[in-house]
């Protein structure tokens, strides 16, 4: 077993951290331990509840405009490398906002997106002030997952399935010198982390058999999201969302959020109606917010072992957790770029 460095968490930030070590020749020193591993389902595993895509979901701060074109600039080798497989294609999308977005997050997509243009704002939706098109990312994110999981473990990755007590756990031999925290909505809760800053903001998605629909369309408002969001490489199955609830714990889900789903989404692509064969069934995610944006830090104690803290991704683990999973490799390396 790999143990001089564990990651705690096999969500898509312990995986995009693994990947990373592991094609710099780190698998075999590697232990991921999670609770929860790809092929679970949990309310506390967020990763295979996500839509997924790269958006302009994302915040406005420098940081996470430079994780998003991190990721974005690495997407295209993992999807050139594993494909449809894997559960990875690249389709159009097209988003609305309600309200103008910063700029400077326009000009930061713009910069890396080779095909991004802005709708004229006679081609709005009624109600939007503003609209973009490219050609983006999407994941089918448990089949991603589970794809990862094999991969990494044909590389030498162990996983250790195992519900942490404490953090002071994750050191599970003498030889271990890094430990990864990636543990997600976990943060909160897991003695000697205990992050009272993370919160869920939770999600209600259903998912529908509509294999006609083969774009990406999402409009943000305010305090909502509503997106259609195609699953590759899975009979034709879309994602519809959604919810953006702050501090709402709840893994119910309740049928007037799916009408609501239902309504928005019609709205937002007036053939979907026509084009959904089966609703096949409905969920909810908490996607790890976190006050203050994500911690990546590292932490050296006092006896010369070191915690790398890499969590609080909230609802874009997938597209910036590339971008993420380096920095945090850095500060165990001790480098200062990402
Ligand atoms: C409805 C919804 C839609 C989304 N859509 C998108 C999208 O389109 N694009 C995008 O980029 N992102 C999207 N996201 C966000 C994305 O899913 C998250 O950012 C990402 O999954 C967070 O990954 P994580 O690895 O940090 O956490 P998780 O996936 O929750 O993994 C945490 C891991 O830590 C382990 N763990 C925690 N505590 C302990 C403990 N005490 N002991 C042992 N193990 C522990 C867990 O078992 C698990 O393995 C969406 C999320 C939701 C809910």
């Amino acid at each position: 077993m790999g143990n001089k460095t564990v990651i705690v968490g096999a969500g898509i930030i312990g995986m995009y951290t693994a990947l990373q070590l592991a094609g710099r020749g780190e698998a075999k020193n590697i232990t991921i331990i999670g609770e929860y591993l790809p092929g679970d389902s949990s309310i506390k595993y967020t990763s295979p509840w996500a839509g997924g895509n790269f958006s302009a979901i994302s915040g406005n701060d420098d940081d996470t405009l430079e994780f998003d074109k991190v990721s974005f600039f690495h997407l295209r080798g993992l999807f050139d490398r594993f494909g449809l497989e894997a559960g990875l294609k690249m389709l159009p999308s097209t988003e609305y906002w309600d309200f103008l977005p910063e700029k400077k997050k326009i000009d930061s997509l713009m910069s890396y997106i080779p095909d991004l243009c802005i709708i004229p704002k006679s081609d709005l939706i009624p109600g939007t002030v503003f609209g973009v098109k490219y050609t983006t990312y999407n994941f089918n994110c448990p089949r991603f997952l589970e794809f990862l999981y094999r991969h990494l473990q044909s590389q030498g990755v162990t996983f250790l399935r195992k519900k942490l007590a404490h953090i002071s756990e994750a050191w599970i031999s003498p030889c271990t010198k890094t430990v990864y925290n990636c543990s997600g909505i976990g943060a909160r809760h897991l003695p000697g982390i205990e992050d009272q800053k993370v919160y869920p903001t939770r999600g209600q998605i259903a998912i529908v058999r509509a294999p006609e629909v083969q774009e990406n369309r999402m409009r943000w408002g305010i305090d909502y999201a509503t997106y259609i969001i195609p699953r590759p490489n899975s009979n034709g199955n879309v994602v519809l969302g959604g919810f953006l609830q702050k501090g709402n714990w709840s893994s119910d889900t309740y049928s007037y959020e799916r009408e609501d789903i239902f309504e928005r989404t019609a709205a937002l692509m007036p053939e979907l109606k026509t084009k959904i064969k089966e609703v096949l069934r409905e969920a909810a995610g908490l996607r790890p917010s976190r006050e203050g944006g994500v911690r990546i830090e590292r932490e050296d104690l006092s006896d010369g072992r070191v915690i790398i803290h890499n969590y609080g991704a909230s609802g874009t683990g997938y597209q910036s957790g590339f971008g993420m999973s380096m920095r945090a490799i850095n500060l165990a390396t001790n480098q200062s770029k990402l």
